[in-house]
């Protein structure tokens, strides 16, 4: 992708989020969908946004987004490059006026996030990640390259982990009480990854359901950082498109990898 593209890509996605913003702080109208999860005009405003957007940059490749209508498995499953989207991702925050949510957009070659930008309206923050060319974080005007971090000695400084608000407390409290020293934080949404890609935390245990539009873009930014995204059974990175179900396995976030903090994770999923 040229770099004019990718620059048109940030701007559309932060565009779109001007829209999220708008609605933010109006009243709107909270609907549930069929698994019972809310659904606000936000997200749907975001999503026509961000598939126009892609449909400009990029006409010949497809895009999944959390809120296109059901696209065939089969399709699906012959697609070796398209764009993954979630248009608001912790709709639950945004219901909540937390402002812990973010519009996230991936694009998945032969089922490896390859590039992702994530955006955070309220906090007026964008992370961007490219395989193989770094990740960087930008808040107004200042665009700076950021890195997960080594994991600390837990003799001298406790690993900060953070996890859900509302998804897996009792497993992310389990998981965290094996580990040595920790501080936790809760959060919502992709904000949980970003925060482990800039190394201001150095764990993200995620023992509950996600779906693969959650978490690719902030893989892409988490990887390109120097980070970890990996299956918490295997300890293989997450993979997109693998088959009928779009749920991501259980998995962990970790900054760079390193032998002690296999060992602790190891120990800790083994329970
Ligand atoms: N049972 C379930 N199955 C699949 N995904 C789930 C889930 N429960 C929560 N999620 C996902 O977890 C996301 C919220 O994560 P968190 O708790 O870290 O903020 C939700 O994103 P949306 O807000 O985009 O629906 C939703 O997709
Ligand atoms: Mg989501």
């Amino acid at each position: 992708m040229s770099s004019e593209h990718k620059d048109a890509l940030v701007a559309g996605v932060e565009e779109a989020g001007r829209l999220v913003l708008e609605i933010y702080q109006r009243d709107f109208e909270v609907e549930h969908k069929d698994d019972n999860s809310p659904l606000t005009e936000a997200d749907l405003a975001a999503h026509h946004a961000l598939v126009a957007l892609l449909g400009r940059l990029t006409p010949e490749l497809p895009v999944l987004s959390e809120e296109s209508g059901e696209i065939a498995t089969e399709t699906r499953l012959g697609w070796s490059c398209y764009w993954l989207v979630d248009p608001l991702d912790g709709t639950k925050e945004f219901v909540n006026r937390n402002g812990e949510f973010t519009l996230n957009v991936a694009l998945i070659e032969h089922g490896v996030p390859v590039l992702g930008v994530v955006h955070a309206p309220v906090l007026g923050v964008t992370w961007f990640g490219e395989q193989d060319n770094g990740a960087w974080r930008s808040e107004g005007e200042s665009r700076q390259p950021i890195h997960a971090r080594e994991l600390p000695d837990p003799a001298e400084a406790p690993w900060v982990v953070v996890g859900s608000r509302r998804h897996g407390a009792e497993a992310f409290e389990a998981f965290c009480a094996r580990l040595p020293a920790t501080e936790c934080t809760s959060m919502g949404s992709s904000l949980k990854l970003c925060l482990v890609a800039e190394g201001k935390a150095d764990l993200y245990p995620r023992l509950a359901p996600t779906c693969e539009w959650d978490t690719a873009a902030a893989q892409a930014v988490v990887t390109a950082a120097g980070g970890q995204v990996l299956d918490a059974e295997t300890l293989e990175p997450l993979r997109c498109n693998r088959g009928e179900s779009l749920l991501n396995p259980f998995f962990v976030v970790c900054g760079q990898r390193d032998a002690r903090w296999e060992q602790a994770l190891v120990a800790a999923l083994a329970q």
